[in-house]
């Protein structure tokens, strides 16, 4: 399920909401930027699926994406508990960092936890399939895939060279509670 732990920066085990229903999520995290919607992921992918697999079966939603907002590359990453970098992907996405870009992922496969650090608060955005989000240029955030990673994520870029990261240093992810497997 699709979940929102809003917390104060200085309280990382004590969330002051805790929100379930899309609606509610998409509500709080527009007030920060960020768009959060649910789609329809009804193709059957497997994580582990190939990249051109995964295009192929969401051309439509990515098209629409790609001719409303700009988008110029897209890629996949698809990782389940096999894959051999696992644990390095996990750490790398696991620092605070920021992206000159918007951050657009749509799930159509398993789940990851998004963490977003705005001001002196702290969404942690439970996103699994059917879920789309787009988390605004700049803002801090990490991503949990967990150590048995089990999803599959179609990202889009609006420059060219695709995932590029600025990490800022802070620690502070280490404070907060992990994904779960
Ligand atoms: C769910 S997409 C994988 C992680 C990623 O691209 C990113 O930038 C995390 O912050
Ligand atoms: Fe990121
Ligand atoms: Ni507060």
């Amino acid at each position: 399920m699709s979940r929102l732990s809003v917390y104060h920066e200085s309280t990382p085990q004590l969330p002051n909401k805790v929100l379930t229903h899309a609606e509610d999520i998409a509500a709080t995290l527009a007030e920060v930027g960020v768009r959060f919607e649910r789609w329809q992921a009804s193709a059957p992918i497997a994580p582990g699926a190939s990249q051109e697999e995964v295009i192929a079966a969401y051309r439509h939603e990515i098209d629409k994406l790609m001719s409303e907002q700009g988008y110029v590359t897209v890629d996949v990453i698809s990782l389940d508990r096999s894959h051999p970098q696992k644990a390095e992907l996990r750490a790398k996405f696991l620092d605070e960092h920021t992206h000159g870009e918007d951050e657009v992922r749509f799930f159509v496969a398993g789940r990851g936890l998004f963490t977003l650090h705005v001001g002196d608060h702290v969404y942690a955005v439970m996103c699994e399939k059917n879920d789309l989000i787009s988390v605004p240029a700049g803002t801090r955030h990490w991503f949990d895939m967990g150590e048995e990673p089990h999803f599959v994520a179609i990202r889009l870029f609006n420059n060219p060279e695709g995932w590029v990261a600025n990490f800022t240093g802070d620690a502070i992810a280490k404070n907060f509670p992990p994904l779960e497997d």
